[in-house]
């Protein structure tokens, strides 16, 4: 399979430190991918090294199935982003603003900049000064730059931070338009895990630098967390029914309708079966998938924290 972003061992070191160590990650052809990490785990500089604005100490990269150099400016235009903030201009309108950006790419195409507007929803904004923009709306313009000149790829680092939940909702549903609509393939760096859960096709676990997961949301939900939940009509009886017959101790009660049973020494067959016996309804008992938080906690945990 030819990936649009594949890495191997990439590092990059400032001075004594290793910001970035050994990351070899894989990008697919049109999906999303979401890229998480806490705070200064290396994201930032692993994206400003995909785009060509740091330069790695050491490994590969390969843009479209193309070893990427220093050079290999041609593939910058196939490429868009936003890296840390848009620097926007002030004095500019929304449409100067992409103008400027088409004429700097060398990009013609004149339909492309209204297309731009309203895919971000900033069709009546078109004449305003930017300087007139609220905080959302320079995300938007922002994003409505990196994608104006069509690009097969683009790469946002934390496209949603400081948004409220109408207009996180509205970015979800551009991504979703890129990529369906556009074939885009979507490179995410967010700290915001329930919404990558729901836009996310594959996620990249970064950790002081080194890449600790590179998993599949389908390959992630399938996974079981190891719990079983119960549902009942009445959760206190059903857990006195677990302690005093099946010596179930490590559940917690989630609501009066629903329980969920941590490292059950039982199956699911045998809860339902003792249960039903004790004249508890039980309407479903199933293995809890991972959620991608649950997920991401489990692959922090695993030892030191970057500082
Ligand atoms: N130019 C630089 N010189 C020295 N250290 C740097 C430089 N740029 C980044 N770093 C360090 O590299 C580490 C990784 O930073 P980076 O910005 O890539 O993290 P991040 O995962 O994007 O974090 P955040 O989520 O906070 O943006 C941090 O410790 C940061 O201080």
């Amino acid at each position: 399979m030819t990936y649009i972003i594949e890495t191997a061992h990439l590092t990059k070191q400032y001075g004594e430190k290793q910001v970035v160590s050994d990351v070899s990650m894989k990008v697919k052809k049109g999906e999303i991918y979401g890229f998480l990490g806490q705070n200064g785990a290396g994201k930032t500089t692993i994206m400003k090294m995909i785009t060509n604005l740091v330069r790695p100490t050491s490994g590969e990269i390969h843009l479209f199935g193309e070893r990427f150099t220093r050079d290999s400016v041609h593939v910058m235009s196939k490429i868009g982003s936003i890296i840390e903030y848009p620097t926007l201009y002030g004095h500019l309108t929304a449409k100067e603003t992409l103008q400027l950006h088409c004429d700097y790419m060398g990009f013609r195409d004149d339909s492309s900049i209204n297309e731009s507007l309203e895919l971000v929803g900033l069709q009546d904004a078109g004449k305003k000064r930017v300087s007139a923009f609220s905080l959302g709306m320079k995300q938007r313009l922002g994003l409505a730059r990196a994608i104006v000149t069509k690009p097969e790829l683009l790469l946002l680092d934390e496209p949603i931070n400081g948004l409220d939940p109408v207009a996180i909702k509205d970015m979800r549903q551009v991504f979703k338009t890129l990529q369906k609509q556009y074939g885009m393939t979507l490179f995410i760096s967010s700290h915001i895990l329930g919404e990558i859960e729901l836009i996310a096709d594959t996620v990249g676990i970064i950790r002081n630098g080194a890449l600790v997961e590179e998993i599949t949301m389908s390959a992630l939900h399938a996974k079981s967390s190891g719990s079983i939940v119960v549902e009942t009509n009445n959760a206190n009886a059903a857990a006195i029914v677990l302690k005093e017959q099946l010596a179930i101790h490590d559940f917690e009660i989630t609501n009066e309708k629903q329980l969920q049973i941590k490292n059950s020494p039982v199956s699911e067959h045998e809860i339902t079966k003792v249960l039903v016996n004790h004249d508890i309804q039980v309407n479903s008992v199933y293995k809890s998938a991972y959620s991608l938080e649950q997920f991401f906690m489990e692959k922090m945990s695993g030892g030191a924290l970057h500082v």
